[in-house]
């Protein structure tokens, strides 16, 4: 990780485009996005709906192919690299929030922690008590071995947000991290959020609709007619 390399951005994008074709018709989402986030900064991403915010974390978390332009992820240019490395650089360098939290139903909290540090290769134990430190950090100190079906809504977020916390990331993505919750636990869950990831120096950028929570955040920017401003 280059966390400590001074003024290194840990994410850096440059003229990115994305466009649909259905049909006869193409739809220009993206038209040349230029965008940098510094180490530990977090970033609101605000936009009306369609105007292209999960198509631009999708790119950035490198889940789809199709962009144009460039991405360098802490340091590392991967516009062009091969699965293999989108991987690596996936599972070393970035954490994933989505509106719906996608926990293993199976698993219970702590478990659901520990699943991503196993596949990156840390032992069990070490694993295991960093899932509890995470999880308890995050107020569910009481919860970990409940599974998400025996969870609110507000406290599977929070599971997710651990999760995505898990491995270090150098940059946290959140798509409308708390979108399917009510107003005040929406806020509560947000604030969890940006307080665990503040502490951890992670940067993050989060897509949301809602300018109230972004203000919370240290900058934002807004996507309008596929560009930002
Ligand atoms: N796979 C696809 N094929 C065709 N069009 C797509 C595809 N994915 C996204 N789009 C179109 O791209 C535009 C941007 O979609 P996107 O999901 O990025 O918007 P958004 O800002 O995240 O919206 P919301 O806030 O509603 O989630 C939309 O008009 C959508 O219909």
């Amino acid at each position: 990780m280059n966390k400590d390399a001074p003024g290194e951005d840990v994410l850096s994008v440059t003229g990115l485009s994305r466009s649909f074709t259905q049909g006869h018709v193409t739809i220009e989402v993206l038209r040349g996005v230029d965008f940098r986030i510094a180490p530990g900064e977090i970033v609101a991403l605000l936009g009306p709906s369609g105007s292209g915010k999960s198509t631009m974390l999708q790119a950035i978390g490198l889940l789809e192919g199709g962009f144009g332009g460039t991405i360098a992820i802490d340091g590392e240019q991967v516009e062009k690299a091969d699965a293999a490395t989108r991987t690596r650089v996936r599972r070393e360098k970035l954490g994933f929030v989505y509106q719906f939290h996608h926990l293993l139903p199976d698993f219970n909290a702590e478990e659901n922690v520990v699943m991503p540090q196993l596949i990156a290769g840390r032992k069990r134990a070490a694993a295991e008590e960093r899932s509890r430190k995470l999880l308890t950090e995050l107020g569910l100190g009481e919860r970990l071995t409940h599974r998400p079906s025996q969870l609110s809504g507000g406290e599977q977020q929070r599971v997710a947000v651990a999760r995505a916390l898990a491995n270090d990331p150098v940059l946290v993505l959140a798509d409308e991290p708390t979108g399917n919750l009510d107003e005040a636990t929406s806020e509560r869950v947000l604030g969890e959020f940006l307080k665990v990831v503040r502490g951890k120096g992670s940067a993050a950028l989060i897509a949301t609709h809602n300018t109230a929570l972004a203000r919370q955040m240290d900058r934002i920017v807004e996507l309008h007619e596929g560009r930002l401003v």
